[in-house]
Parts: structure tokens; sequence; C-alpha cells
């Protein structure tokens, strides 16, 4: 798995706040609203335990920091242990904490020790992303808003294009590893795109691969919604320009609100 570094986190507090004031553009929705509407729960003044966790790479700078921003911004009751791994578990369970947020390099997950409840940040991830692109309103030549590209169709995308077939979309996928998209074909009712052979261009558009520049032009309308977790952001400003292109980025505080919700 890709692992965010401090530089990816700079600017995380502006751009979840941007991107909150995007997403109720587009959808109508604050991103707390859609939370709400996609997981059928809400916050019960849960206590938020966020305890740094040492292996393998080890801590990285402001990501303790950057989740308790996105808990108390959303008005929840968080905190930081002062203690990391299982003396940090020791200390939350002692304080009370309802909730516990945790990663090392393999996964990052919620823990709800109340009800049991557990949720995956990839797996959230992908659903939140693609739940804006589908609430989000259509083109103004309506028809194809019911089509929606997919790149990237690994731990993140699988659970995003698994989002977009349940609301009932016309699934088009790609991804650079042909065998990951045969695999995909076969089990999913889905659309190899092929740019070559059926070149087709999209309002909605979903990413989420470790690589820059892969929206290109061929793919894009006027005014396309790009909604990607995808680090580096996979279109290039100059597109974005050309076409008005309203993207939705954020490296870790959407994932993070979806994963909370998901086991209130
Ligand atoms: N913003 C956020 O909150 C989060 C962001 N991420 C980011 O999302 C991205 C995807 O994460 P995962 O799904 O866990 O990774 P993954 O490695 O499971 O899947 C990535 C997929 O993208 C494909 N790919 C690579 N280059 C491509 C290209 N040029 N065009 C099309 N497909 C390409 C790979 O073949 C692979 O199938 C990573 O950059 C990761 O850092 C992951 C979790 C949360
Ligand atoms: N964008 C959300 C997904 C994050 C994931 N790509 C990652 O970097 N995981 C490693 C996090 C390691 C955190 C560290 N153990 C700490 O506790 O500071």
């Amino acid at each position: 798995m890709a692992l965010l570094t401090p530089e990816d986190l700079a600017n995380m507090t502006d751009a979840l706040v941007e991107n909150d004031r995007l997403i109720t553009e587009l959808t109508t929705y604050s991103l707390d609203g859609l939370c709400r509407k996609i997981y059928g729960t809400a916050p019960a003044k849960e206590k938020v335990a966020i305890i740094p966790i040492t292996a393998g790479g080890g801590i990285i700078g402001s990501f303790s920091e950057s989740l308790l921003f996105t808990v108390q911004h959303f008005g929840m009751d968080g905190f930081i242990t002062e203690n990391t791994d299982v003396a940090g578990w020791y200390e939350a369970v002692t304080k009370g904490a309802d909730i516990i947020l945790m990663a090392d390099d393999l996964a990052y997950i919620a823990h709800n020790l109340r009800n049991g409840k557990i949720a995956h940040n990839q797996i959230c991830t992908g659903r939140i992303y693609a739940e804006i692109l589908c609430h989000a309103k259509g083109g103004k030549d309506g028809g194809d808003d019911k089509d929606v590209l997919v790149l990237g169709l690994g731990k993140v995308g699988t659970p995003a294009l698994e989002t977009f077939l349940n609301e009932k979309f016309n699934v088009y996928v790609f991804d650079v590893d042909s065998n990951r998209v045969n695999e995909i074909a076969s089990q999913y009712p889905v659309f190899k795109y092929d740019s070559e052979k059926e070149p087709k261009s999209f309002f909605k558009i979903f990413e989420a691969t470790p690589c820059p520049d892969t929206i290109s032009e061929s793919v894009l309308k006027q005014n396309s919604i790009v909604s990607t977790p995808g680090i580096p952001l996979g279109i290039s400003d100059e597109l974005i320009e050309k076409y008005n292109v309203r993207v939705v980025q954020e490296p870790l505080g959407i994932g993070t609100l979806s994963m909370l919700y998901a086991v209130f």
C-alpha cells in the first residue's frame, strides 16, 4: 500500500473544509449529511481515541493530528493517546474510548468497542468517494448521468465499483493491469473501457491509483466531475482548467469520516 507522507498531509485541514463545500455544491449534501444518508447512522457523543502505531514504517508526521482534526471538525470528542501501540490501546480503553482509530502499514481501521463494528479505510474510502459521484447532480445534457468511468481496480477502486453497480450505474473500468481488468470483468457486470477501440468521454470519473496523469483529455467533457482518493492527483491542472473539471480529492479526512459512520 502506498503510504502517506507528511507532505501529503500538509494542507489536509484546508482540503477537508474545501472539499466539504464542493461536495455540498455537487450533491446538496454536506459530507456529514451524505455519510448519515448512506450508512443510516449518526454520532451519539462517542469518545474517539487515536492510537499512534510504531509498527512497520512507524509514525507518520501529523497523521494522528489529522485524524484528531477530522474527529473534532465534525463535532466529535477525540484524543490522541500519549502512549503508542499496546500501551496506547490500554490508555484508550481506561480513558473510556468508545471508538479506536489506528493504522499500521497494512491497515487503517476504526473499531467501535461498544457495538463491535469495525471498518477498513480502503473499503470506506472507495464507498464514500463513489457515493459522492452517485449523488452529484447530472450534467447539463443529463443523459450520461448514469455512466461512470472507474480508473484503478485495487483495494479502493473495487469497493467503489461495487457501490456504483449497487446504484445502477453503467460502470466502465480501466486498469493498467489487464489481468485485473479481466478478473473484475469476470466477477462484475462492467464494461471494459478501451480508449482505442471505443473512445468515450464521461461526466463522472472515479480514480484510485497511485499515479499522476491517469485521466487523459479523451475521457473528459466540459464540467466533468472527478472523485479521486488517488494520491498524487491523477489529472493535470491544465485539463482541470480547460474542461472546468470539479475535483473532489483529500488525503485522509473524507475516508476517515466514512469509517466513523460505518461503525456508529
Ligand atoms: N485519499 C484517501 O483517503 C485515500 C487514498 N488512498 C490512495 O488511493 C490510491 C489507491 O489505493 P489502493 O486501491 O489501496 O491501491 P492498490 O495498489 O490496491 O490499487 C491501485 C490500482 O491502480 C492500478 N493502476 C496503477 N497505475 C495505473 C494507471 N496509470 N492507470 C490505471 N490504473 C493504474 C494498479 O494496477 C492497481 O490495480 C493510492 O494512491 C492510495 O494512496 C488510499 C486510501 C485512502
Ligand atoms: N489515506 C488513508 C490511507 C492511509 C494509508 N495509505 C497509509 O498511509 N497508511 C499508513 C498509516 C501509518 C500511520 C502510522 N502508523 C501512525 O500511527 O502515525
